[in-house]
């Protein structure tokens, strides 16, 4: 199995290859002393609620990793939030899965993390148009991920052009910076008609206008260029250059409104996450939210044994036995023994994924997203990164 760019192939992450080594040994071990129990193992990242809540995705692909294996598994839904306690738990004979472990925690872990600081600008600014444009801070063998996440949060779209072609929803974006220096310094014009005249009609015309001059001058001179078919400006200052932001944005604004423009929207990317989104909503229309996204800590999920052959069992500071874990109307997240009473108006929250080797549930990228921002309401997700 090879790759030219070096990345773990597909057919290494089904075969379990992708693994740590110990996964290895403990196969060997275990066989040589003729040893397979009966096992429930649960991911978690927090034992008890924290009191913070994440997005839990990356699901969809530990059904195509476990299917075929003779395990049952059991996980929360696509985009549920979660806060403490299992959010997949998997039984079956330990050596159904052991080495499969190391995949199954990547698998979910920087999806959640991406997924959750995409909801944090989602909700930064719940009224503006956001875009996902972090692809470029990723492994391009990634990229998808990055902008499956987004779209989970509730983003209104990404720019990465394969990512598209993989959820089946066309890339946006108009011109980068590249585009302004073919051109050259004096010719900004030249450019945005050359764009407006190459590209398609359905293609926004956002023109650039930070790359020469101050974003007033390039702004009206957009305007002045295009006429009626610009729809907006996307300001891109650079931090040094940035001064007060949010000043530079309504200074924009006022001068275009009084050339009776209010039809331009302005949009603002470069370095922005929900504390500096904030203060900018009610004077910007939109938003390009990269490194955000893309620098998330990953969930710290593991997988640990909680049953074995019918027993409890746990490693010290871990909670033995199999558990549940229940949303309640207020929006708490209860932690709770399976076999037990579960909180009164409690929903249990884990849903059957594989039964016997078998996926047993349907993906909807849309109604995982619904979810999201539905559950995002009933907990009180908290947007700030403060
Ligand atoms: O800062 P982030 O939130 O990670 O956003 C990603 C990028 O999007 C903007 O780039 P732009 O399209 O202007 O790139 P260019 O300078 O290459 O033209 C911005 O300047 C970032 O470089």
């Amino acid at each position: 199995m090879s790759n030219p760019f070096g990345t773990v192939p597909s057919e290494a992450i089904l075969a379990g290859e992708a693994t740590d080594a110990y996964f290895e040994r403990t196969r060997a071990t275990l066989e040589h002393a003729d040893k397979n129990p009966h096992v429930v193992a649960e991911v978690t990242a927090d034992q008890f609620p924290t009191g913070s809540f994440d997005v839990f995705t990356g699901i969809k692909d530990i059904a195509t990793l476990f299917e075929g294996r003779n395990v049952d598994i059991d996980a929360l839904p696509d985009g549920q939030l979660f806060d403490g306690g299992p959010v997949c738990r998997i039984e079956g004979p330990y050596l159904e899965f052991a080495e499969l472990e190391t995949s199954l925690l990547g698998f979910l872990s920087q999806p959640s993390g991406f997924a959750t600081a995409a909801l944090e600008a989602r909700l930064a600014a719940p009224d503006s148009l956001v875009l996902s444009f972090g692809a470029r801070h990723v492994h391009p063998s990634i990229a998808s991920t990055v902008e499956r996440a987004a779209l989970l949060a509730g983003l209104d779209g990404f720019s990465h052009v394969a990512a598209g072609e993989i959820l089946d929803r066309e890339a946006g974006g108009t011109m980068p910076h590249a585009l302004m220096f073919c051109f050259g310094e004096g010719n900004q014009a030249e450019a945005w008609t050359a764009f407006d005249e190459a590209v398609g009609a359905d293609v926004p015309r956002i023109a650039l206008v930070d790359t020469f001059w101050d974003e007033k001058s390039e702004s009206l001179l957009a305007a002045e260029t295009l006429g009626d078919d610009l729809d907006g400006v996307r300001i891109d200052t650079t931090g040094s250059r940035r001064g007060d932001f949010r000043h530079i944005i309504r200074e924009v604004r006022w001068e275009l409104d009084a050339r009776d423009r209010e039809d331009v929207d302005i949009f603002c990317s470069g370095g922005l996450g929900p504390d500096t989104i904030r203060p900018l909503r009610d004077v910007a229309d939109g938003f390009g939210v990269g490194s955000h996204i893309t620098s998330a800590d990953s969930v710290d999920f593991s997988l640990d044994i909680v049953e074995i052959e019918d027993e409890p069992i746990s490693k010290r500071g871990k909670l033995s036995g199999v558990k549940d874990v229940y949303r309640t109307p207020e929006g708490g997240h209860h932690v709770a023994l399976a076999d037990r009473e579960g909180p009164s108006e409690g929903d249990s929250l884990l849903e059957p994924l594989i039964r016997d080797g078998d996926i047993v549930r349907e993906f909807d990228l849309e109604e995982a997203s619904e979810r999201c921002l539905e559950d995002a309401e009933a907990v009180g997700f908290d947007d700030s990164t403060a």
